[in-house]
């Protein structure tokens, strides 16, 4: 254990791949506790090798489609061999199934690689609201450097040895958040909305055991905590897919007026896929991607998961 108040001995040249609204607010969180930092974004104007120059950590923050191309960029340039490698992304690669910790660390196979997940809507974060998040990774010397790194007054970070339950937490309740943003869109009540997160919270355990991640993470700040935060909340672009479909617009129009991305429509379709190669049983994704696939209305979607056979609870 670290005590906070004597935390910055050793500033790191911090290096955040993505300057959208994740990047930045993490680019702030480490220049607030006097890290070097430096924001590569496929717009700027410097190359990637000029800014990975002397990196002690890289951080990516892109979005789940970004991934593999940027961690190939990386990939091409020299790089020192102590550099630490944190992904930021809560997404799946919709052509092998793969999460972004796995990417990266398929491409950088002798480098640390750390899941960093939590409730953390970006916009409270840059209003330095209070919050708590989750570094995790198969090395725990590497998940506290990045732990020290982030943590202050306002963003308290905890280590997790369990990097794929960490990282599945984040990117399974983003499909949760759409369902969450219907239920509140259709009015349906506070007694609705509590079973639809409790459920989905089984949902992702089933997925995540199967998947390799330890069921107890997902009760975690990176699986229930941040569906507490996601399912309830305005800010989340997820919950905004969800709610709009339900006042009846098509996802289309959402996506091309919603500020930034929503992970969770890809998720779910990979997700489809998952459950049909491994034979899971996923009622609340399924209606999501029958919705987002416009098979189903929003009230229909309802139907049919309130139609579903009757069983105990702890039973498929
Ligand atoms: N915004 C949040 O509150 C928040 C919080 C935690 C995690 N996340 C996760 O972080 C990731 C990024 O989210 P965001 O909110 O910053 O999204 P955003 O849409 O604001 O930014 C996405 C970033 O990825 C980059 N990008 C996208 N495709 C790319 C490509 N092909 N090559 C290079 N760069 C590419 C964009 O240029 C941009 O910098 C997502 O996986 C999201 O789920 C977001
Ligand atoms: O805006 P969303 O739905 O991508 O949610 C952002 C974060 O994942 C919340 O933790």
């Amino acid at each position: 254990m670290t005590n906070l108040k004597s935390k910055i001995e050793n500033p790191k040249s911090v290096v955040i791949l993505g300057a959208g609204a994740w990047g930045a607010a993490l680019a702030k969180l480490a220049q607030i506790n006097g890290h070097e930092v430096r924001l590569w974004s496929r717009q700027g104007f410097e190359t990637m090798a000029v800014v990975l120059k002397d990196a002690d950590i890289v951080v990516s923050a892109i979005s789940m489609k970004g991934v593999r191309d940027v961690a190939s960029l990386v990939k091409s340039c020299p790089l020192s061999p102590e550099i630490i490698f944190v992904t930021a992304t809560k997404g799946l690669d919709p052509q092998t199934t793969c999460t972004p910790s796995q990417i990266w660390q398929t491409e950088f196979p002798h480098h640390s690689v750390v899941v960093l997940s939590g409730p953390n809507l970006s916009q409270e974060i840059e209003e330095e609201l209070p919050a708590a998040s989750v570094v995790a990774s198969k090395n725990l010397v590497a998940a506290h450097q990045v732990q020290l790194v982030f943590s202050s007054s306002r963003f308290r970070v905890y280590t997790n040895p369990d990097p794929i339950g960490v990282e599945l937490g984040g990117t399974l309740k983003n499909v949760m958040a759409i369902a969450a943003g219907v239920c509140d869109g259709l009015h349906l009540g506070t007694n609705a909305k509590a079973a639809l997160v409790t459920r989905g919270l089984m949902e992702m355990v089933r997925i995540g055991q199967i998947l390799g991640a330890k069921p107890e993470t997902f009760y975690g700040l990176s699986g229930l905590g941040d569906l507490l935060a996601t399912c309830n909340s305005p800010l989340s672009r997820n919950y905004q897919v969800g709610y709009q479909l339900a006042s009846g617009k098509t996802l289309t129009e959402i996506l091309n007026t919603l500020p930034g991305t929503a992970e969770g429509v890809n998720t779910c379709r990979v997700l489809m896929q998952i459950s049909q190669q491994q034979h899971i049983t996923i009622p609340i994704t399924e209606q999501v991607y029958r919705l987002l696939e416009s098979e189903v209305t929003p009230q229909q979607a309802l139907d049919e998961l309130m139609l579903r056979d009757i069983k105990p609870e702890y039973n498929q």
